[in-house]
């Protein structure tokens, strides 16, 4: 393997500590800039980490989640199996109120917890190493995951296509390669000559500031775009395919994704080219019947106004609206791309037998 593709595809972006008792994260909020990494001990230090987006990304958000409430039950001081329950619900209902609506996080910490409630006869000590075993296990998997991922995506790419992507679905968003981005890293492995087109996605610029970095250091063909250039690149012909990530797919096939990409599949749909959301199963879930029922995180205004401008581009009294997501209607996606295989719509049905 191409070992400058290998360092951005393999990159350690969330590992528990060499002492196994923290979480070391690259702190995302710093690229493309500065590389720093970033020791959580804390459970305000994980939780401010995921709330700040220093680490983000729905599958990079559950496992630093799951590593998180591990290195948290270590420090539970108790050998009495209901103190130390408690204890453990308490740090993952903290952990679980940082973000809404990519569902790993939940999914990851709920995993956990269901180690603990599963060995309520066995010591503390001993459901300590289930719990390892567990956060590894949540790792383990996404790689994993996303190696599948990237493979089905890229079956659906040809030869000297223009990809147009949203937000950051590559493997700082994940464990490695990526989901929504993975077939691009896959495509430059065996040679395919891919153009990817990257939307800077405002406000807080992941495609800008992640996207283009990992992909330009992989040796991949991108482009920059403002957000707004989405419709004359589509337009000039330049695109035959958009690729995304995903927060939370309901079970109608809806998903949640970055602010700005039901736009994406709308102008998609208007020129007649197809969309493909990817995502692990883990992202999916059965419990939201429709993209009504995804809670859809808001974030500070200033993150529009002032983040990251030496001056502020609106007046401070400025009312401002900052979604972080919006749901694409499930009738504005030609696939869903999982682990288990590609999803072709009525997704009511192809969604319900991924889990058969
Ligand atoms: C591979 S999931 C990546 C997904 O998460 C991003 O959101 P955020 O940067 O706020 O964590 C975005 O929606 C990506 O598609």
């Amino acid at each position: 393997m191409n070992e400058e593709i290998k360092k951005v595809t393999h990159i350690d972006n969330v590992r528990l500590s060499d002492d196994g008792k923290s979480v070391v994260i690259i702190d995302q909020t710093q690229l493309p800039n500065r590389t720093e990494y970033l020791t959580l001990s804390t459970g305000k230090d994980i939780w401010d980490a995921i709330y700040k987006l220093q680490v983000r990304g729905a599958p990079a958000i559950g496992i630093c989640a799951g590593y998180g409430i591990y290195c948290l039950a270590l420090q539970i001081e108790t050998e009495d199996y209901d103190q130390f329950l408690a204890a453990f619900h308490e740090q993952k209902e903290y952990l679980n109120s940082s973000r809404p609506t990519a569902v790993n996080l939940s999914w990851a910490l709920n995993r956990m917890e269901d180690v603990v409630k599963a060995n309520a006869d066995k010591p503390v000590k001993e459901i300590l190493g289930l719990l390892e075993k567990e956060c590894k296990a949540i790792h383990a998997e996404d790689i994993e995951m996303c190696r599948k991922i990237s493979e089905y995506g890229l079956s659906l790419l040809h030869e000297g296509d223009g990809v147009l992507t949203h937000c950051n679905a590559g493997p700082l968003a994940t464990s490695r390669y990526g989901t929504g981005q993975g077939a691009f890293f896959l495509a430059k492995e065996k040679g395919m000559d891919i153009k990817v087109f990257a939307d800077e996605t405002r406000p807080l610029l992941q495609g800008a500031r992640l996207t283009s970095y990992e992909l330009s250091k992989a040796g991949v063909d991108v482009t920059l775009i403002c957000d707004n250039m989405a419709s004359i690149v589509m337009k000039n012909g330049w695109i035959q395919a958009c690729m995304v990530g995903c927060d939370r797919v309901a079970a109608n096939g809806d998903a949640a994704n970055k602010i700005g990409t039901s736009g994406v599949a709308i102008l998609a749909k208007h020129y007649g080219i197809p969309f493909y959301v990817l995502g692990p199963t883990s992202t999916i879930d059965m419990n939201c019947k429709t993209g009504d029922d995804i809670k859809i995180e808001l974030r500070d205004p200033e993150e529009i106004k002032e983040k990251f401008y030496a001056e502020p581009v609106a007046l401070k009294e400025v009312k401002c609206y900052n979604p972080a997501f919006d749901v694409t209607d499930h009738e504005l996606i030609t696939a869903i791309v999982t682990e288990k295989g590609i999803c072709y719509p009525p997704f009511t049905e192809s969604i319900a037998a991924l889990f058969r």
